[in-house]
């Protein structure tokens, strides 16, 4: 049985200041729940402060990316050493926007995956297609080799801990959600492939989340979908009572 998980990807929003009302918004809200992880991925400014206040309550802490080397002359970077010394449990690694404006590949998405996990924290690893691959109809073979080049060279029993969000990068921040037989057609894609690469005791562990415009209104409909064990949330993840709302999907 897989623990859904709701993820919150707050990108480049939010000071310390207005994170931290927010968290305190969300903590209240969704008090008590234990049948879904929640997960907040705040930008790295606000990592300290916000895995400070969530110590020991419900809610874990994501980072939005992470390097593949322990240390070096890697400006900018954040080596995942530094996030687990927070306590950072999760790091959402190439997402659509890292991979379209910041050169990310399918290789460094392998590298940061694999060094996030020796260090003791779980990937999320997006995966997703343009809108020309969506209307070309070759949709599957593009995110089947985008998981199969993210999880190159790892062993299965590292795999089964890993989370993919599959995340069309046309329905991202448009407002277009995928239909629920849209995103359940291509997350059940990801775990059959996963079961061709590896097995299917992987492919039945790995959680797959949907991302892309959803809101209060859609999570349930997604969540009802087999395949579907959560959702990576960017707008609506920005307040307390949506997200709060997309947490308790099934209340
Ligand atoms: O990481 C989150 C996704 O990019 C979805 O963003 P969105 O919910 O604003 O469409």
């Amino acid at each position: 049985m897989r623990k859904p998980i709701i993820a919150g990807n707050w990108k480049m929003n939010n000071t310390i200041a207005e994170g931290m009302k927010l968290v305190n918004g969300l903590t209240s809200l969704v008090k008590g729940i234990k049948d879904t992880e929640i997960v907040i991925c705040p930008p790295a400014t606000a990592l300290a402060v916000v895995t400070t206040a969530l110590h020991g309550k419900n809610i874990a802490v994501g980072a939005q990316n992470v390097h593949w080397e322990e240390s070096g002359a890697y400006t900018g970077e954040i080596a995942p050493a530094m996030l687990a010394e927070l306590g950072v449990k999760y790091a959402i690694i190439g997402h659509s926007e890292r991979r379209q404006y910041f050169g990310e590949t399918d290789e460094t998405v392998n590298k940061r995956a694999r060094a996030a996990h020796r260090a003791g924290i779980t990937p999320i690893i997006c995966v997703g297609e343009p809108l020309e691959t969506r209307e070309k109809g070759t949709y599957k073979r593009y995110v089947s080799r985008q998981v199969r080049l993210a999880l190159a060279d790892r062993k299965p029993q590292c795999v089964a801990k890993f989370v993919i969000a599959y995340e069309p990068i046309w329905a991202i921040g448009t407002g277009k959600t995928a239909t629920f037989e849209q995103a359940q057609e291509v997350c059940e894609h990801i775990r059959k492939t996963i079961a061709k690469l590896y097995d299917k005791k992987t492919a039945d562990s790995v959680r797959i989340l949907y991302g892309g415009s959803v809101k209060p209104e859609t999570i349930k409909g997604l969540m009802e979908k087999p395949d579907v064990d959560g959702a990576l949330v960017g707008g609506a993840a920005l307040k307390a009572k949506d997200f709060s709302e997309i947490v308790k999907f099934n209340r």
